[in-house]
């Protein structure tokens, strides 16, 4: 498997304080890495700095090999970004707001080829005409998912997916993630959901004062001993 994401010694400091302190760490194809960490552990921070929202201080970001510039939108292109709260248009049904999404990052598809983004996200098909203001948090969700699916992102970055989302709605969040993993995608979520770090995570990272404290594959570990590692650790 070959690396996708690759971090070393990455560093952001505002002013005295130091947001991320030396991050080293590599992902690699299909990987569903989950961030852990309190408020301010420097998640977000870690996330904006591979987007090329933040300049690094220190060290540097790489997406398949080509280091993240906030001025050059060569890996701009290969990620996409599911914020917390997807912000789409309200008065547009999905497939409507797919479609202008697409069309603002540059892609021109059919109906067929947007319907089926939406259905490949997860989206029930009664769902895609209607307004997206009747959406839930989980489809909304869904039609961001859809997006970066159209976007042709080979990473895709999550900031709290699963905040606010009901049980179904994080199942289904769960195995939609799994199966993108299995088409090659790559994921990185920031999360506070420990239970479903472990549920669809395949590696785990923990982070704490800006520091990588720990980095464990979620073979054979239970959302208990995740949950003791990580009270332990922050
Ligand atoms: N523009 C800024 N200027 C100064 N400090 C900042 C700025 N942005 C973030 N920070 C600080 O950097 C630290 C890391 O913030 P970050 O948003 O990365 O944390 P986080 O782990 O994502 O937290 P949360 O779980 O609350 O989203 C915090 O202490 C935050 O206050």
């Amino acid at each position: 498997m070959s690396v996708v994401l690759e971090a070393v010694n990455l560093t952001k400091d505002y002013q005295q304080y130091t947001a991320l302190r030396q991050l080293s760490l590599s992902i690699h194809t299909g990987e569903i890495f989950c961030l852990l960490g309190q408020n301010g552990a420097g998640k977000t921070t870690t996330i904006n700095l591979f987007l090329g929202f933040l300049e690094p201080t220190a060290g540097k970001a790489l997406i398949k090999g080509v280091e993240v510039n906030g001025n050059d939108t060569s890996t701009k292109n290969m990620v996409a970004y599911i914020p917390e709260v997807v912000q789409l248009y309200g008065n547009l049904s999905g497939v409507e707001n797919l479609d202008f999404f697409s069309r603002l990052a540059g892609f021109s598809y059919s109906r067929e080829e947007l319907t089926a983004f939406l259905r490949k996200a997860g989206l029930q098909t009664e769902a895609h005409l209607k307004r997206l203001g009747t959406y839930s948090k989980g489809m909304r969700q869904k039609v961001g998912i859809a997006i970066a699916l159209s976007k042709n992102a080979d990473v895709i970055f999550m900031d709290e997916p699963t905040s606010g989302l009901d049980p179904k709605a994080t199942a289904e969040f769960t195995a939609i993630c799994k199966e993108l993993a299995g088409d090659g995608k790559t994921i990185f979520m920031a999360t506070h959901d420990i239970f479903n770090a472990v549920n669809v995570g395949s590696r785990i990272g923990i982070m704490k004062q800006g520091s990588l404290v720990h980095s464990v594959s979620t073979d054979g570990i239970s959302a208990n001993e995740l949950q003791q590692l990580y009270l332990e650790t922050i």
